[in-house]
């Protein structure tokens, strides 16, 4: 069913665009507004999938009800009606958010089409808005300890700029987290992040995995390929494991972020990329510079901004509602209801070594929903989870 809203003062175009929409499917049920101060009572009580709103009337016009509307509904399309002398008007509203207009008389076919390309849309955006949380909550930082609140405004503060961070942390702390969090929060979050997991390319062939190549540049460069930071224009790159990039790579890396160039391996022409980056290291930086395993001018690029990630073990207030949100998690996956973990067993987890940090905790969840009881008691916790 398709909810269709028509604004429109004269009650001889309104009954025609109205009886047009119902008898062209039973699909399309159609509420009618005589002015635009009507109209946006009815958009701010009921859900419509598109309004048809004229652009001259009386009270309120179309392009203050669009505007209105834009921000209670942004997701709603409007398509709207332009009389003589008001197409400019007309064009205009497409700039404030209008999905199209129609001229009056409508036109049969141009508005059956029209409400279908627009029906189209809001289908599309919605579902789009629904995955994009399903992804997001996939990524939700749990934790309200006095670090992760600290992380989440440095997130907060610095996903709106284009400064470059560094993310630090032991294993399993979140590092990844962060930097998905940062991406998603950023105006880039419509353009992809790009993961490069830099300890697990061999040295020989990270240039060509970042910047890409050209046919015959190596033996087996079949043909042109174009590298991760090319496939990060207008996004952002993620450098995990940067403490592991061998010094050659590094000085690439190193050009890249000066001159926002890359050059493909065998070619000679640069390719301008705009791409943010974000890296992660669970080793100490400082002291690979001391030992010569890592450029300190490349450090001082990539960590504008530091974001230190604890371990698990710096902040164990955390720990009963990462139990939850994993026990929760878990019977998603599996299609089941989550287990309860008694208060017994919650505590003894909680004075538990960590160094294995979340990602430990998380597979001692598992374990104990697995072959712990009914409720997860403390005794099931010392024998399945014991230290
Ligand atoms: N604050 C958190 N809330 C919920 N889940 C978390 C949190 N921090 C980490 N996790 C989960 O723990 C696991 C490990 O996190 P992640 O991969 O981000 O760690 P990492 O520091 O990047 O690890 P590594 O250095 O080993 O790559 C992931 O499954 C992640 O979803």
């Amino acid at each position: 069913m398709s909810k269709i809203l028509i604004i429109e003062d004269e009650a001889a175009i309104r009954r025609v665009l109205s009886k047009i929409l119902s008898e062209e499917s039973d699909d399309y049920v159609v509420t009618e507004a005589e002015d635009g101060l009507q109209g946006l009572e009815k958009i701010k009580l009921e859900d419509f999938d598109l309004v048809i709103c004229d652009i001259k009337m009386p009270k309120m016009d179309g392009e203050e009800v669009l505007q209105e509307a834009k921000k209670i509904k942004p997701e709603i399309p409007f398509v709207m009606i332009s009389g003589h002398g008001d197409l400019e008007t007309a064009v205009n509203t497409m700039r404030l958010g209008a999905f199209d207009y129609i001229s009056k008389p409508p036109d049969l076919n141009r508005l059956l089409n029209t409400v279908r390309n627009a029906l189209d849309k809001k289908t599309l955006v919605v579902e789009n808005t629904r995955l994009k949380k399903k992804v997001s909550k996939n990524y939700q930082m749990i934790g309200e300890s006095e670090p992760i609140e600290h992380i989440k405004e440095m997130i907060d503060k610095v996903a709106q700029t284009d400064a470059r961070v560094l993310i630090t942390g032991p294993n399993g702390t979140g590092k990844e987290l962060v930097a998905h969090n940062l991406h998603e929060k950023s105006p880039r979050a419509d353009f992809p992040l790009i993961e490069v997991n830099c300890a697990a390319i061999p040295s020989e062939l990270i240039e060509s995995e970042l910047f890409g190549h050209v046919k015959g540049a190596f033996t087996s460069a079949v043909k042109d390929r174009a590298g991760k930071f090319e496939a990060a224009n207008k996004g952002t790159i993620f450098l995990d494991e940067i403490g592991d990039m061998s010094l050659p790579a590094q000085a690439k890396v190193l050009r890249a972020l000066q001159e926002s160039v890359v050059t493909r391996v065998g070619a000679d022409k640069d390719i301008k990329v705009d791409v943010r980056v974000i890296a992660a290291t669970n080793k100490d930086l400082r002291k690979e510079i001391d030992e010569g395993r890592f450029r300190e001018d490349l450090y001082h690029r990539l960590a504008v901004i530091l974001i230190k990630v604890p371990g698990l073990n710096d902040r164990r207030s955390d720990i009963p509602l990462l139990i939850n949100h994993f026990t929760i998690k878990i019977a998603e996956e599996n299609g089941t209801s989550p287990k309860v973990f008694s208060k017994e067993a919650i505590a003894l987890l909680q004075e538990y070594d960590w160094t294995g940090n979340i990602r430990e905790l998380r597979n001692v969840v598992e374990r104990l929903i697995i072959l712990g009881g009914k409720e997860v008691s403390k005794a099931d916790v010392q024998m399945f989870a014991s230290k």
